[in-house]
């Protein structure tokens, strides 16, 4: 018994950080993946042990199920119906079920994923012996939402496992989920999303659920419909950052200057709403497409300076920033920023020349740009054969 999932990533448009203290955002499904394949062993295989490959990483966990059933009593017969959150004390019990995994140091931010993966598995499928592969597209840990696709993939392949998902086996390839398992699988990757981000607004596990393009405030979602192709392209800087440590950052800021940060979250919604109503405003009933887009460009800036204010900006972003903005280019960090990617907007008319010097340039500083589509399918299962 095998079955696949993939969950996009995502970029936020605008009100990273903001979302997190009650402000809108504006976020797109990008076509980059997390593949999630969950396989149940037959009697003849005589496996009783929970195994994670995360395959990228060349890593390999395993966990004799009765040592999960010793540390973790009470999960027999799990209800997937209700996402449960993970306790402080169940918390500490998933760290030492990681921690005698020796996971090598370079590699130790993975340590609250694999927590993360025991908590959703445990919660969801019980004390089931398994073997679950992960292979990802998103680079890890640079704004692009790759915990949240985890989540979101790995809670898809659990849960297409109970009786409280309906696959319907007559459609072949990629094969969404119903709106009501949507909601179902979104509540338990955002338990997951606390386990690795801390504080999570939920924007990150969302989008990767549902796809497309969303405004996002207060943990619900309202669906936009765009009317302008938007092309940015994705620049890596490629400085490993922690969203975890920086959202707490910006929580401690907020702390210290409660007032003035109130009014830099005010200052992001505005922001964030007034994106929103740009997008999908007709075209040509208001504004042509090159306003649009210098109207976007603007924003992108305001909410860049938002952002430095609230302490999430880096060196190598400044360096995007500027290189970008030599070629009359607007750039935002997207994410937790800290390092990670920036968003720079290519609007429609740009010349392709322009857009290669741009590339070129950006490379040239050790940097990494490519383009993605933006706006697809949310979370999807796969049926049939191979994909
Ligand atoms: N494919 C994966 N396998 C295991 N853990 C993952 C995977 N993708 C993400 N994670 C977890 O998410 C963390 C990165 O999340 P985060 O700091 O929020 O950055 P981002 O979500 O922007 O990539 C990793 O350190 C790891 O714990
Ligand atoms: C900074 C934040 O707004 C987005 C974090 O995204 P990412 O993990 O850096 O991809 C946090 C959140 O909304 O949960
Ligand atoms: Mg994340």
């Amino acid at each position: 018994m095998e079955v696949k999932a993939r969950a996009p990533g995502k970029i936020i448009l605008s009100g990273e950080h903001a979302v997190v203290h009650g402000s809108t955002a504006v976020a797109a499904s990008i076509d980059l993946y997390t593949y999630v394949t969950l396989r149940f062993p037959t009697p003849s295989d005589d496996d009783d042990n929970l195994k994670l490959q995360l395959k990228d990483m060349a890593l390999e966990f395993s966990w004799p199920i009765g040592r999960i059933k010793e540390e973790l009593p009470g999960l027999g017969c799990p209800d997937s119906s209700i996402a449960t959150s993970c306790s402080i004390e169940a918390a500490k019990v998933l760290a030492a079920l990681v921690e005698e995994q020796n996971i090598p140091e370079a590699k130790i931010t993975l340590a609250s994923g694999v927590s993360a993966f025991l908590w959703l598995y445990t919660s969801i499928q019980g004390y089931k012996p398994a073997t679950i592969v992960v292979t990802s597209e998103l680079p890890i840990g640079s704004g692009l939402g790759s915990s949240a696709a985890f989540c979101v993939a790995l809670s898809a392949a659990l849960l297409a496992f109970s009786d409280l998902v309906k696959i319907d086996l007559s459609h072949q390839g990629w094969v969404m989920f119903a709106e009501d398992e949507l909601d179902l699988l979104n509540k338990w990757a955002f338990e997951g999303e606390k386990i690795i981000h801390g504080r999570p607004s939920g924007i990150d596990n969302t989008v990767s659920t549902y796809g497309n393009l969303i405004k996002f405030r207060s943990g619900s979602l309202t669906r936009i419909k765009s009317n302008l192709p938007l092309k940015m392209l994705i620049t890596n800087t490629k400085v490993g950052r922690n969203t975890k440590a920086l959202v707490a950052g910006v929580s401690e800021r907020t702390l210290r200057h409660a007032n003035a940060m109130s009014f830099v979250f005010n200052a992001v919604d505005s922001i964030s709403e007034e994106l929103a109503s740009i997008i999908q405003s007709p075209i040509g009933d208001d504004l042509s497409v090159p306003q649009k887009e210098e109207k976007i460009e603007e924003l992108m800036e305001m909410n860049q300076g938002l952002l430095q204010c609230m302490g999430v900006s880096h060196a190598s972003i400044e360096t995007v920033l500027r290189t970008t903005l030599k070629y009359k280019l607007a750039s935002k960090l997207t994410g937790a920023g800290g390092g990670g990617c920036v968003l720079t907007l290519l609007p429609n008319l740009l010349s392709g020349t322009i857009a290669d010097r741009v590339t070129s340039d950006l490379e040239s500083s050790g940097f990494q740009c490519f383009t993605a589509g933006i706006g697809g399918n949310g979370v999807e299962i796969y049926l049939g054969g191979s994909s």
